[in-house]
């Protein structure tokens, strides 16, 4: 098991208190899997990922454990949770193909970032230019200014350097967004053929984007305002998704939504709560088609199937 994630809760901080953006999130991850995490804006898919590797200024770890490899992760102490990142635990934030250094170029500001970790920068260039040349780049990249690549090239150099130290768990916090289909296409295969070729153990990959994520996921993780409502392997949350949210996500998607008929295409009416004040019980029931009186108590997550988990009253009927 590569990673242990235990009743883990993170809050930002405001003025008007607690905003409970993961609320007892607990799920595993097998060493070789890789988890698509899905759900709608703002339900805690960047802050699941961010918790596991940096908390921001305005985190606070609550409760909960994380352990990789073994060992817990010392989520809410920076300082020691540093020597981890990109060794032990990487990340592609959202938006950092567009966030590399327009001043460097690409070879010294990867040179700079192994400096900074104490690490030579000759001892890594080898595999470094083997590992571009992998995703069809070549060695002169290193002497180009990031303005000079296209956007599909920015996304591999970000994700070869993501990787360059073999972390145990990778988290590509919505890699393909900003690309178009083909490059969209060419970034996933990379992120499986990264996990082939054993350079992360383990991924978690965060995206809105349900059928890009079946494609290369084993196992899909739904989240919903803070909370993990139905995890399974990507194929039963495609096909036979049980949780109602589950169900209205896939059926809003065309190219996946295909089996749920009527439904399709339509969007989920109503809103998410605001997690500042979660209501009590199902959190989906507000918007919930199978709503009914048992739904005030919130649902357990139960097994429903062998590596199938869903949190709902309803999800057996
Ligand atoms: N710095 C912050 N201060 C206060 N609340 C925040 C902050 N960042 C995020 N949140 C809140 O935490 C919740 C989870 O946000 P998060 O960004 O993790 O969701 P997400 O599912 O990744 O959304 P998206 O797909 O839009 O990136 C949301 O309710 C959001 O409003």
């Amino acid at each position: 098991m590569t990673l242990e994630v235990e009743g883990l809760k993170v809050h930002y901080r405001t003025l008007k208190g607690d905003v409970r953006a993961l609320d007892g999130v607990s799920f595993s991850l097998a060493d070789g899997e890789i988890v698509g995490l899905a759900g709608e804006s703002g339900c805690g898919k960047t802050t699941l990922g961010k918790s596991l590797i940096r908390l921001d200024g305005r985190m606070r770890h609550v409760a909960g454990t994380a352990v990789l490899d073994g060992e817990e992760l010392p989520i809410g102490d920076d300082k020691a949770m540093n020597p981890r990142r990109w060794s032990a635990v990487s990340i592609i934030p959202q938006y950092s193909m567009s966030a590399l250094n327009p001043t460097r170029r690409i070879g010294r500001m990867i040179a700079e970032l192994l400096r900074s970790r104490g690490k030579s920068y000759r001892d890594h260039r080898d595999e470094l230019v083997r590992r571009l040349e992998l995703v069809g780049l070549e060695a002169r990249v290193l002497d180009n200014y990031p303005i000079e690549l296209s956007g599909g090239m920015k996304q591999r150099v970000v994700m070869v350097l993501s990787t360059l130290l073999d972390p145990s768990l990778l988290i590509a916090d919505e890699v393909t967004s900003a690309l178009d289909v083909t490059n969209q296409k060419a970034v996933a295969e990379t992120l499986v053929r990264f996990r082939d070729m054993g350079f992360v153990k383990s991924m978690i990959v965060v995206t809105h984007d349900l059928s890009l994520v079946y494609q290369i996921a084993d196992t899909i993780m739904v989240m919903y305002a803070g909370q993990i409502v139905e995890k399974a392997p990507a194929e039963t949350i495609i096909k036979a998704p049980r949780h109602p949210y589950t169900r209205a996500l896939i059926g809003a998607l065309p190219e996946v939504g295909l089996e749920y008929g009527d439904e399709r295409l339509q969007s989920i009416p109503g809103k998410p709560p605001h997690l500042l004040h979660p209501p009590t019980g199902c959190r989906f029931r507000a918007r919930c088609p199978l709503a009914a009186d048992e739904c005030a108590a919130e649902p357990p997550i139960v097994a429903v199937e062998a590596g199938h988990e869903v949190s709902c009253w309803k999800a057996a009927d």
